[in-house]
């Protein structure tokens, strides 16, 4: 056994264990049978540790390393490992000697302990990943997505197993095709590993589902603070063209007061498909739309595939050719697919030189006054070869050195994403770039928001959203929404209807639809979709500063901002499978209609008092419960003592000054709350040029004390005004605030 400064490496007479303590919590295990150096991937943000103080114990036949937090026993013979809480309980043990090495792969055995798993970030299916078997290989997948979808676009070889007395984290940190059976193959054991690379895994030790995704974040990184605009409302399509009919939607949402922040620009804005180009004939005057566009408040994002067309007169490809930019195949030839553009070339967004040479091609659009960028086909999709990619003996660079595509594929999208948002950040360095991606893998939240790809116009999708981006958020990414309404096939006006009102409560809010479908604006269902949209459209502008405040959250803490009932309620044994209702935030649960004419639909509340956010109707936890649900109803509750943010809606973000805030609080005992304010734009809070507040109240025999307190002061031009509103509360005697009795009806504060 060697001590090193961060653990320990011991060796037997096949291979060699590297044991690195990251924080009391967080154990890297690194195996190998060869003499080699262990390699991060991109997803790992963190380059240093704080090493924490741990113990190291040698006997005859094991080592024991102890944290203030976990002890782990490695097994001198074969070198498996178990990991122990503080009372020797096991967490997670080897199955049988653990890792195996063989032609094909490298994998990990676990003696199968835990009830359920979730996380594995972009899978169709439901919550609970336990009996399945999961694959990550970044796929361009148009057919449904249902159950038996084994890939699709964004791979996260991470996991959070979960049974009643422990919860931990895995992520196997390998780029390679990875694949996880969690109980398919055998009751006693499960297993992970991948077709290549290295067995180099990450135990993250939480006290619950919470601080498992904390501390996986805090290796993989958090998204940072988006712009505020990009929490609005967005329209897309494949694709408005002409320009005028992008302004005509645009006018459209002005005219019929659908508050809308965004228009997207699909694929056909281009000359021929060509990157970084404009159709002369389709968008003649672009600078002048993207003016108007402008004048009405509208941001506007344009998609931007990886594919460059081969055509010498273009300068993108001509570029790339003579720089040698792009990837190349096994004999060093620069390598031809097809995809939109027909044939084309795929920049090496490896090798950073290709980075720096790509973000800066954004520098012309982003003068023009395109405010966003939507990486698609990034995984990179190729058509027409039966593995809907490039061959996997294709040739990147990375640091120097030549890896496969095998290898590559499934960061290729984190490079290009990198790429962008890098680039745009030279454009403009003081503005939040927006980034949307459809590829990525874990650790994508640092580079882009991402979307779930081609879903169809089907009630069936509407419901895997949910579980969907619930995976996703706990795998670290909060930053996700589905297309709204459906890519492929009409949509029809309930399924709209009930498809808005469950997405105004999913971190990224776009419709988007496919090319030869039913038009899929808020008013293209006739009347009732309209009113309805505009009504739950207007509700998401109302609730900006609390989903302001998750996003806030999730860049801290890396929590995700639409959470599935265990998230908040791990003891509540009820909640463990739920995934058709989910939380916003932890004081607003939201249990959408995900089936036709139903107007009534069963809901579990969780542990403690749930009031209707419609009607006030107090329901008590724990219990199962049948609401109503008519087609312009989504059923909301409220928590006891929960807190919720508003101000007035507006037509996009920064139409008007908010001048107040208003904070709900619903009855409870007592209550707490950390509200966040910025300019929603620049990195000027990065200097502390931002206000944090905590809110809180304590409630009985009639008396309400409320608390305001400014914890942190930096933005001057914050609101000055917030206001109480008091909800559920039968009698009110007296209001306190900052222990100052004040007037019942005046319950304010202007600072
Ligand atoms: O930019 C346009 C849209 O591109 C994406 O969706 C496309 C998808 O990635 C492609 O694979 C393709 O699907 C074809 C499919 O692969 C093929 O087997 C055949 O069935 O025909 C399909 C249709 O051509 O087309 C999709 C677009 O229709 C992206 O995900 C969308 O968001 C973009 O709007």
């Amino acid at each position: 056994m060697i001590k090193t400064s961060e653990g320990i490496i011991v060796r037997n007479e096949k291979r060699k264990l590297e044991l690195r303590v990251l924080s009391d919590k967080i154990i890297n295990v690194f195996v190998s049978d060869k003499e080699e150096k262990r390699k991060d991937t991109i997803a790992i943000e963190r380059k240093e540790y704080d090493i924490p103080k741990f113990t190291l114990k040698e006997e005859l036949e094991s080592i024991l390393i102890e944290t203030n937090s976990l002890k782990v026993k490695i097994d001198k013979n074969d070198l498996s490992v178990s990991f122990l809480d503080k009372n020797e309980s096991i967490i997670n043990e080897d199955y049988k000697g653990g890792v195996k090495f063989s032609e094909t792969d490298v994998r990990c055995y676990k003696k199968l302990r835990e009830d359920h798993f979730y996380g594995f970030g972009e899978k169709a299916g439901y919550l609970d990943k336990k009996g399945e078997r999961l694959e990550m290989w970044n796929t361009d997948e148009f057919m449904t997505h249902n159950q038996t979808t084994k890939l699709l676009y964004e791979s996260y070889p991470f996991f959070i197993g979960m049974n009643d007395y422990h919860t931990y984290g895995i992520f196997l940190d390998n780029s390679f095709r990875s694949f996880f059976d969690m109980g398919q193959e055998s009751q006693e054991y499960y297993f992970f590993g991948a077709y290549g690379g290295q067995m180099n895994y990450y135990f993250i030790y939480g006290r619950d589902i919470k601080e498992v995704v904390e501390n996986y974040t805090y290796l993989t990184g958090r998204m940072s603070l988006p712009p505020l605009w990009v929490l609005g409302y967005q329209q897309s399509r494949y694709s408005y063209t002409p320009q005028e009919r992008v302004l005509k939607i645009a006018k459209t949402f002005r005219e019929k007061d659908i508050p809308c922040d965004v228009i997207y620009l699909d694929i056909d804005y281009m000359e021929g498909y060509r990157v970084f180009t404009w159709n002369k004939d389709t968008f003649k005057n672009y600078k002048e739309m993207l003016k108007q566009l402008k004048e009405m408040g509208f941001k506007v994002v344009t998609i931007v595939d990886p594919g460059v067309k081969r055509d010498y007169d273009y300068h993108v490809y001509r570029e790339g050719i003579e720089k040698g930019y792009f990837v190349k195949d096994k004999y060093g030839i620069t390598y031809v697919g097809k995809v939109w553009p027909g044939e084309a070339c795929f920049p090496d967004f490896l090798q950073e030189e290709v980075r720096y040479w790509w973000g800066e091609k954004h520098r012309e659009f982003i003068k023009d006054g395109i405010d966003g960028i939507w990486n698609d086909m990034n995984e990179p999709a190729v058509f027409e070869t039966p593995t809907k990619t490039m061959p996997e003996d294709n040739i990147h660079i990375l640091d120097g050195e030549k890896i496969l595509h095998k290898e590559a594929h499934n960061v290729y999208a984190n490079y290009m994403a990198m790429a962008t948002r890098d680039g745009l950040l030279r454009i403009k360095p003081n503005e939040r770039p927006f980034v949307l991606t459809r590829a990525g893998f874990s650790g994508i939240q640092r580079y882009a928001a991402m979307w779930t790809g081609d879903n169809k116009s089907l009630y069936e999708h509407l419901l895997m959203m949910m579980p969907m981006l619930i995976n996703i958020g706990l795998s670290g990414q909060p930053f996700a929404g589905a297309d709204v309404g459906g890519f492929e096939g009409d949509c029809n006006e309930e399924l709209f209807i009930r498809w808005i009102e469950a997405a105004i409560f999913t971190p990224f809010l776009r419709v988007h639809s496919a090319i030869g479908t039913k038009d899929q604006e808020p008013w293209s269902f006739g009347k009732k979709a309209e009113d309805i949209s505009r009504k739950y459209i207007k509700m998401r502008y109302e609730l900006l500063p609390y989903l302001y405040d998750l996003f806030y959250i999730a860049s801290q803490k890396g929590y995700p901002i639409m959470r599935p009932l265990v998230f908040e309620y791990q003891d509540d044994e009820n909640t463990h499978k739920i995934y058709d209702e989910f939380l916003l935030g932890d004081n607003l649960l939201v249990a959408p209609i995900y089936l036709p004419s139903k107007e009534k639909r069963e809901v579990y509340l969780p542990k403690g008092i749930w009031y209707d956010y419609w009607t006030g109707k107090e329901f008590k936890g724990e219990s199962y419960y049948l609401v109503d649900a008519p087609i312009d109803i989504v059923p909301l509750f409220v928590k006891k003592g929960g807190i919720l943010l508003k101000q007035q809606p507006q037509s996009f973000v920064g139409e008007k000054e908010i001048k107040e805030i208003i904070i709900e609080i619903y009855k409870g005992e007592e209550g707490h709350y950390l509200h966040y304010e910025d300019d929603g734009k620049s990195f000027d809070y990065t200097k502390g040029i931002y206000n944090l507040f905590e809110i809180g109240f304590k409630y009985q025999g009639g008396k309400i004390d409320i608390k305001f307190d400014r914890i942190h002061s930096g933005y001057e031009k914050g609101v000055k005004k917030y206001k109480f509103v008091l909800k559920n509360f039968d009698e009110i005697e007296e209001v306190k605030i900052n222990g100052k009795k004040v007037d019942k009806e005046k319950c304010e504060v202007i600072l």
